[in-house]
């Protein structure tokens, strides 16, 4: 036994060990010292007493289970946290992460007591907590274009989908806008291609502040052509919508000196809305919507159109 308590003494985590009325009959250095506290405060008090926002947590029941049920328990530092009130250094600014061991043991030979064996895995869950951080920063990254910071093609494919699940759950009607930037080959081409790096951010900056409902998603499609699904939405109030994007592009008034149909940046649109009845797959409905972008540019650009079971949709007249 003397054997036994020297090697928990000695040991580099936290060791308390409790009798069958919770009463503190061991605690080693490293706990004492965590603790600030010296023997005489710790031996012979109730656990509770010391510890009472341990009362009513998984580690007061796991203590319960081990002096009842002689059995042990391990509490995670991710689901248990922080039982113990221990810190680093005098200031006490710097928890400790705490690993639980609770153990059944046979400490003084004539009742079974609970061991509390607490290891510090303070880096282990620094480490942890920077490689979620790391995977989420990779995560965002694959998933947003670096140039304008919004959703990237795979994202937009990935929220599709979803989508459109929930339209097919829900009952609910789901549009697709596409739109593009009207003769952006020639902006590049006569004002440069930095130039037309900062048109596509502004346009994408002046369609956030327009579509601002949450479930809304704008994506960058690729190149000069953007897209934005708008769940819960019908196809006259898409194009609706999607007219009032291309009016706010319009009244920026950004100079563009070879666009062919005005003196200004210029964006042509085109919408359509989920066909619930054939359950119409992802693809079908992206080539739809982009079908319809390029029917509104063959008909002129700086234009609206929208289509929804084989209907040709123009915008409500201005009322
Ligand atoms: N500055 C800039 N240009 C880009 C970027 N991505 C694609 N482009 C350019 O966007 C232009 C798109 O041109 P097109 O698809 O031919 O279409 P357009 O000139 O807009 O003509 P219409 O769509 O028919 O009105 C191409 O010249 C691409 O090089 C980008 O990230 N930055």
């Amino acid at each position: 036994m003397k054997l036994y308590k020297e090697v928990l003494e000695n040991l580099n985590a936290g060791v308390l060990v409790v009798d069958q009325n919770l009463s503190i009959v061991f605690v080693n250095r490293w706990f004492k010292k965590a603790l600030k506290m010296s023997p005489t405060d710790i031996l012979d008090r109730s656990f509770i007493e010391l510890f009472p926002e341990t009362n009513d947590s998984r580690l007061h029941f796991a203590i319960a289970d081990a002096l009842v049920n002689h059995l042990s328990s391990l509490l995670s530092p991710s689901l248990n946290h922080r039982p113990f009130p221990l810190y680093k250094g005098q200031h006490k600014v710097e928890p400790i992460e705490q690993l639980i061991r609770i153990l059944p043991i046979p400490f003084d030979e004539t009742q079974i007591c609970c061991m509390i064996e607490i290891t510090d895995v303070s880096n282990m869950v620094k480490r942890e907590k920077a490689l979620s951080n790391l995977t989420k920063r990779f995560s965002n990254l694959a998933l947003t274009d670096e140039l304008t910071n919004i959703a990237n093609r795979r994202q937009f494919n990935i929220t599709l989908d979803k989508e459109i699940h929930l339209a097919t759950r829900d009952k609910k009607p789901l549009s697709l806008i596409f739109l593009d930037i009207d003769f952006f080959k020639s902006y590049n081409d006569s004002l440069g291609h930095l130039a037309g790096d900062n048109c596509l951010i502004t346009v994408v900056n002046t369609l956030l502040q327009r579509i601002r409902r949450g479930s809304d998603q704008i994506s960058r499609y690729g190149g000069d052509e953007f897209c934005i699904i708008l769940p819960d939405t019908n196809i006259q109030t898409a194009v609706d919508t999607a007219e009032s994007l291309r009016a706010i592009i319009y009244a920026l008034d950004m100079p563009h000196p070879k666009n062919e149909i005005a003196s200004c940046v210029t964006i042509t649109i085109g919408a359509a809305c989920w066909d619930e009845f054939n359950n119409e797959s992802a693809s079908s409905f992206i080539l739809r919507a982009d079908s319809t972008l390029y029917r509104a540019k063959q008909s002129g650009r700086n234009s609206v159109l929208g289509h929804y079971n084989d209907t040709w949709i123009t915008p409500s007249p201005i009322t």
